[in-house]
């Protein structure tokens, strides 16, 4: 038997009272019949006209743009960007409101994943329920927060460079990025011709005056020849998805904890230009470690959390890191050569560490990609008996799913903090250290 056809709801406009903030950037709504939208543009307690963008009569919720503020919440702002809005660059969720209201949404949304997911309380979490700045990120009010020190922009038919649309392939052309750090502006990007290319990453490193592109060009196109308005090192993306130097250094310097890390072929380093030193001073006051200590670094990146650990272990301790990135991995291992008695291991973290035959530890930190541990990792985790685990934290939900895996395996938080290291977005970073119940 067919399916029945589905039609299509998209375009269609309710108008609606707006209920709390839900992750991913938007609100929830329903119309008058009961159903679900998420709306985005919108803020908690208004009254909006949404029109839908995604869904249709068998959706079990639809997604939708406010169009219209009817009732506007005291906590809005006229969007600083002009491509911020319904339709426009999908890059910022909160442009819209005040920096004191994103914060508090954002704090919503992650006392919302830990009580759903991991049945915790703000309180059982450790946690007084705000959301800091990163440090030192004090700005005079009505000032945009420029932080993007990596920027990837899309490229159009037309060879423009721009954001993508919400949820959409489609290119939003920009003139300027008002969230992008001085260093990757100055570089002029969005006023070239970049014609044959599928995306242009700009990378403006903290610390040193490394500036670098990675282009990434549509199949069979050639490299344009790249004059901007700041010199810079070149990268391309092949068609092997592998990152190859096309002139200058195949790597940038980056500044953190007082150390210089080099980040190689367009490898992971926070974005954020205080994100580094606020998580490392955030995780070393968490874990504090002694001397003699052993730890683990899991998803080490190119070593800033080993780093900093084997600074406070001195030479009777020890740490291992471990990192699935083989670039990373040579830059980690580059990073801390002066460290006799760190290692860096690549792999998975699920496959190198039951190799590593490590039975016992002091201290764990951990920072995984946007899907968090797991639940075999975690186990795995909790049988080596650390005093303490620094569980870094890009996506709030995943982190809640491990903090209930680490119930289920005698570890609770002792403290969490969370910070807005990505102002005007969505996106938050939690730090939560655990400890063995007693
Ligand atoms: C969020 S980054 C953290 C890096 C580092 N802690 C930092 O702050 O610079 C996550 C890192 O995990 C690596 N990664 C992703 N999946 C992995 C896995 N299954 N095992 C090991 N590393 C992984 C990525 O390559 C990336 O470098």
């Amino acid at each position: 038997m067919q399916n029945a056809p589905q039609s299509s709801l998209i375009g269609e406009e309710y108008e609606v009272e707006v209920g709390p903030v839900a992750h991913g950037g938007h609100c929830v709504a329903r119309t008058d019949e009961g159903r679900v939208l998420f709306v985005r543009h919108a803020l908690p307690g208004e009254k909006v006209v949404a029109r839908v963008t995604e869904g249709d009569e068998d959706s079990r919720f639809l997604r939708a743009d406010a169009v219209r503020v009817l009732e506007a919440s005291k906590d809005r702002v006229e969007a600083p960007c002009p491509y911020a809005g319904p339709g426009k660059c999908g890059g910022c969720d909160w442009q819209h409101a005040k920096p004191g209201a994103q914060r508090r949404l954002k704090g919503e949304v992650v006392a919302e994943q830990l009580k759903r997911l991991a049945g915790l309380t703000p309180e059982e979490a450790g946690w007084d329920g705000t959301v800091m700045p990163a440090e030192g990120d004090k700005l005079p009010p009505g000032e945009v927060p420029a932080w993007r020190t990596r920027v990837q922009y899309a490229v159009d038919v037309e060879g423009r460079a721009g954001l993508r649309k919400h949820r959409s392939h489609d290119v939003q052309p920009i003139d300027r990025c008002l969230i992008a750090a001085p260093g990757v502006s100055e570089l002029g990007i969005e006023k070239r011709d970049w014609s044959g290319m599928a995306s242009v990453e700009a990378i403006a490193a903290t610390g040193s005056q490394d500036r670098q592109v990675i282009l990434n060009p549509r199949p069979g196109a050639r490299l344009p020849i790249v004059e901007l308005d700041k010199p810079v090192s070149v990268l391309r993306v092949a068609e092997d998805g592998g990152v190859h130097r096309v002139h200058g250094r195949p790597f940038v310097r980056e500044r953190a904890d007082d150390r210089t890390y080099r980040v190689g072929n367009g490898g992971f380093w926070q974005v954020h230009p205080k994100a580094a030193d606020t998580l490392v001073r955030a995780v070393m006051q968490g874990l504090m470690p002694r001397k003699g200590d052993t730890a683990l670094d899991l998803y080490c990146g190119v070593g800033l959390f080993a780093g900093a650990i084997a600074d406070r272990v001195g030479d009777k301790g020890a740490v291992l890191g471990i990192e699935s990135g083989k670039r990373a991995v040579e830059d980690a291992r580059h990073n801390l050569q002066d460290y006799e008695r760190v290692r860096i291991e690549q792999g998975k973290v699920d496959q190198a560490l039951p190799r590593t035959g490590i039975t016992e530890v002091d201290l764990i930190v951990l920072d995984p990609p946007r899907a968090g541990a797991g639940k075999q990792t975690v186990k795995h985790l909790a049988s080596l008996g650390p005093r303490r685990i620094a569980y870094v934290a890009c996506d709030p939900a995943a982190l809640a799913r491990d903090l209930a895996y680490f119930a289920e395996n005698g570890y609770k938080p002792r403290t969490l903090r969370v910070f807005d290291l990505f102002p005007m977005t969505h996106h938050v970073e939690c730090v939560a250290i655990l400890e063995p119940v007693k």
